[in-house]
């Protein structure tokens, strides 16, 4: 277990603009690297339907609203927020042990959960991912095949909204070539994780010398 705690990233976006794409080529160029421990991304729990492919536990846990509703009251999410007719949250006691492990964390969220991390971890690194344009934005939403028409109409109607709360975010990236938008996210957050680890290993230099009579 490693002495320096980890790095928490909120990577927030209107819906196809990439996001999970990036987090997770990311997290693939790491484990290339031979760093597969050093990131995670969160699971949420959520109340909407599986897409096909997506796994329980995996993309996310999966429940009723009865059982949601129930997790929030028992103060079980670190952030919680209704997004797209469905409720989204993140599970407070997994992001809190394994930033103490020295892992950091991704948090895929909307603005309103970003809001709420804020306010109860100031440290955390906003990101926030644009598409180069709306049409780009529809087009990825439709070739992605996951969701039907109304479903994409519902997302373009609320991505000019989402994407009005840019300047909530301490970063933003502008996703047109993808790998070009990785290298970005990368040097984020590997230019967080050497500043922390200077900043930790220097409190415990001073708290050394204070200690040392
Ligand atoms: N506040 C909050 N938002 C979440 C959480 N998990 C996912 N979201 C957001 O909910 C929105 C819809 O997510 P999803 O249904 O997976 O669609 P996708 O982003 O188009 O793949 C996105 O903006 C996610 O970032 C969460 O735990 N908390
Ligand atoms: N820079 C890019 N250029 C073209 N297509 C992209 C780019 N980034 C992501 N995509 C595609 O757009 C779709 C939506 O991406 P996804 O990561 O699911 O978005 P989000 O998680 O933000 O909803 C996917 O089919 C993905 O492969």
């Amino acid at each position: 277990m490693s002495n320096v705690s980890g790095n928490l990233f909120v990577v927030a976006a209107p819906s196809g603009a990439g996001k999970s794409s990036m987090i997770s080529a990311l997290l693939k160029r790491q484990k290339e690297r031979g760093n597969p421990d050093s990131m995670q991304v969160s699971v949420s729990t959520t109340t909407r339907a599986p897409r096909p492919g997506e796994v329980d536990g995996v993309h996310y846990h999966f429940v009723d609203e009865a059982t949601f509703l129930e997790q929030a009251e028992a103060g079980e999410f670190y952030e919680w927020a209704k997004v797209f007719d469905y409720y989204y949250g993140t599970s407070k006691t997994v992001i809190e042990k394994t930033l103490a492990s020295g892992v950091d964390v991704f948090l895929d969220i909307d603005w309103q959960g970003t809001r709420q991390v804020k306010a109860a971890y100031p440290g955390v690194h906003t990101i926030f991912i644009l598409p180069p344009s709306t049409a780009e934005l529809e087009r990825r939403l439709r070739d992605r095949g996951q969701d039907s028409d109304e479903v994409i109409a519902k997302r373009m109607a609320k991505a000019q909204s989402e994407m009005s709360h840019y300047g909530d975010f301490s970063y933003l990236i502008v996703n047109k070539d993808f790998e070009e938008s990785v290298d970005n996210l990368e040097h984020i957050v590997l230019a967080q994780r050497l500043r922390r680890a200077k900043q930790q290993i220097r409190h415990q230099d001073i708290l050394q010398e204070l200690l040392a009579e």
